[in-house]
């Protein structure tokens, strides 16, 4: 290994202990230093010059974040110039949240010194973690007006549902501009109350009336198009209308009883079984599957490092929108979704679509029964949160023992803030499983660091993805 590599190692394990005169042993006493300008807001931004100037950076640091660790992940040097790619662990020290931030650091260096140091991030990642009132946190219901607008939600829920079910984004999408009364007789409408409704969907962002026609803006364009299959969303407002207004509506029984309010008949199959009986209902499903993972998604393609990697199975898969989406970007990757049988037909449909079908297969199996496929990445989407603590367990025991030693296993949910106090949206994915399911749950990020520690995984992290959602990464 060459000395300038060695020598950043050092430095990087000194700053781990603590020992900071060590880690700064190796900088030039006329280092510069610079940070993003992103940071400028928390006095860490811009370029420090010489030792002392850094030495104060870090103390105003550790006033901005109760922990900071740095996990390099790869050592990439040219000349004298060393790049480090790795993931940053930190906690807001006013927000007490957690979290990692993917980091480049670039040194330079000469005749055994580091003359110049740059650390890259996505600020905008470290803002949600020092500042976590971002969209997660919704706002407080301070005011009578936003505890009527609140109470009433459901009259906005129901506009966005019955537009999507009517399918009016769509028809735009494919039309362009129309009239109402165009909409009208191509939606098979009565007209009453349909200029209300769609200058309802003006107000709220998503239609615009120029000259009485109605054209999608684009949110409406891009997620509400059921046409746009990587993008569109909509599928999760199709069955949140269909199959979990009614539930939610006897949410005060469910608090009573302690049981789920969708109608299945006691002595049946599992939630899963009954809901895969229907075919309708099932392929409904699998469209608010990937519409309700979409966002996550686009993220995960790129904060785990593929190029390590070569195969990765996706445990829970429904209609395979992970897998597909992920390979389709990596290239050199193959994919494994595993489901029950019952959803063979919605991954092959997405298989040969997408044209990544000779890299992607379906594994059918029950993972309550059979093991799980080995791969080097083992992903669960939304899976954990359906069951009980002994099967969240049990799960992640399972894909320990399918991983070789140094593979991941990535779990993504809306995680509960650790205070839970904060990601509303979580909070309420929680109260849809008590609504929903027999023993499901959400939980909070700590939790799952945890049940992964106990399972074996070591490096685990927090990290955030996208909205509400965040993903826990353990490696074997
Ligand atoms: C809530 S969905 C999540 C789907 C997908 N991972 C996502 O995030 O969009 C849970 C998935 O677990 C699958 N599943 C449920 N019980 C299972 C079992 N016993 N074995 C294998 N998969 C199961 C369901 O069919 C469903 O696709």
């Amino acid at each position: 290994m060459s000395t300038n590599t060695e020598l950043i190692r050092t430095s990087y394990a000194a700053f781990q202990r603590g020992d900071i005169d060590a880690a700064l042993s190796v900088f030039h006493p006329d280092v510069t230093w610079t940070h993003p300008n992103g940071m400028a807001d928390y006095g860490l931004g811009g370029t420090k010059k010489g030792l002392d100037e850094v030495r104060a950076f870090m103390a105003r640091a550790r006033t901005v974040f109760s922990e900071l660790r740095q996990e390099p992940h790869e050592f990439l040097e040219s000349g004298d110039r060393v790049v480090v790619l790795g993931v940053l662990h930190m906690r807001g020290a006013r927000s007490g949240v957690a979290g990692a931030v993917r980091m480049v650091h670039s040194w330079h260096l000469a005749d055994g010194k580091v003359t110049h140091f740059e650390d890259l991030h996505d600020t905008h990642d470290v803002r949600r973690i020092v500042e976590p009132s971002g969209p997660q946190h919704r706002p407080r219901l301070d005011a009578p007006d936003r505890i009527i607008d609140a109470g009433l939600g459901f009259w906005t829920a129901k506009v966005l549902q019955a537009a999507v079910e009517l399918g009016l984004f769509t028809e735009l999408a494919a039309a362009g501009p129309l009239e109402a009364e165009q909409l009208r007789a191509r939606l098979g409408l009565h007209g009453r109350g349909l200029r209300d409704f769609l200058d309802a969907l003006v107000s709220l962002g998503l239609l615009e009336r120029d000259d009485g026609r109605y054209r999608n803006l684009p949110p409406a364009d891009t997620f509400l198009d059921a046409s746009k299959t990587d993008s569109y969303i909509g599928g999760l407002l199709e069955v949140a209308s269909q199959q979990w207004y009614d539930p939610w509506g006897r949410l005060h029984e469910a608090l009573r009883t302690g049981e789920p309010q969708d109608n299945i008949p006691e002595g049946t199959d599992g939630p899963f079984e009954t809901l895969y009986a229907d075919p309708e209902r099932t392929r409904r499903f699998q469209r608010a599957m990937t519409g309700g993972s979409t966002g996550s998604i686009a993220a995960i393609i790129d904060k785990i490092p593929w190029s390590r990697y070569r195969t990765v199975a996706d445990i829970g898969c429904a209609e395979g929108a992970l897998i597909s989406r992920v390979l389709r970007r990596h290239e050199h990757l193959t994919g494994t979704g595993f489901d029950l049988a019952a959803v063979a037909p919605y991954f092959e449909e997405t298989a040969s679509e997408t044209g990544v079908g000779d890299r992607m297969s379906f594994q059918p199996g029950d993972f309550f029964t059979d093991p799980l496929p080995q791969a080097d990445v083992i992903v669960l989407g939304h899976t954990l949160h359906d069951w009980d603590l002994d099967t969240k367990r049990m799960l992640l025991r399972k894909a320990y023992e399918a991983l070789p030693e140094g593979g991941r296993v990535v779990v993504y949910e809306a995680l509960i803030d650790d205070e839970r106090r904060r990601n509303t949206f979580a909070l309420l994915m929680s109260l849809h499983m008590l609504v929903e399911s027999p023993s499901g749950f959400d939980y909070t990020g700590a939790d799952c660091l945890g049940w992964m520690a106990e399972a074996g995984f070591r490096d685990c992290y927090v990290e955030h993805l996208a909205g509400p959602e965040s993903m826990v990464v353990g490696v074997k």
